[in-house]
């Protein structure tokens, strides 16, 4: 079965928006090791709680405002958070 057009252009605007999530992703975690190499030179905790919890809030804040699941929102950026605690810890 042949594959629409306008699937295909579709799949290469999701595929450009992919490559675009990932690089910002990879930015993040690069400003996100700086801070890691901060922490450990003023002997800091890995995780801020309080940071965390501000964040968290505005994260779903934007996701209403640009109209995704907050619920989401929420657990895709405690998947980062861990992984950035993770990497601290690490460090
Ligand atoms: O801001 C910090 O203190 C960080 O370590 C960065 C960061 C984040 O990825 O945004 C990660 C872990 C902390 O618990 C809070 C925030």
């Amino acid at each position: 079965m042949s594959v629409p057009a306008e699937l295909i252009a579709l799949r290469e605007q999701i595929d450009a928006l992919d490559q675009q999530l990932f690089v910002l992703l990879a930015e993040r975690f690069q400003v996100t090791a700086q801070v890691g190499e901060l922490k450990k030179q003023f002997q800091l905790p890995a995780q801020d709680l309080a940071r965390e919890s501000a964040q968290l809030q505005k994260i779903q804040r934007l996701a209403s405002e640009t109209g995704l699941d907050p619920d989401w929102a929420l657990r895709f950026q405690r998947l980062i958070l861990d992984e950035v605690v993770i990497q601290h810890q690490q460090c």
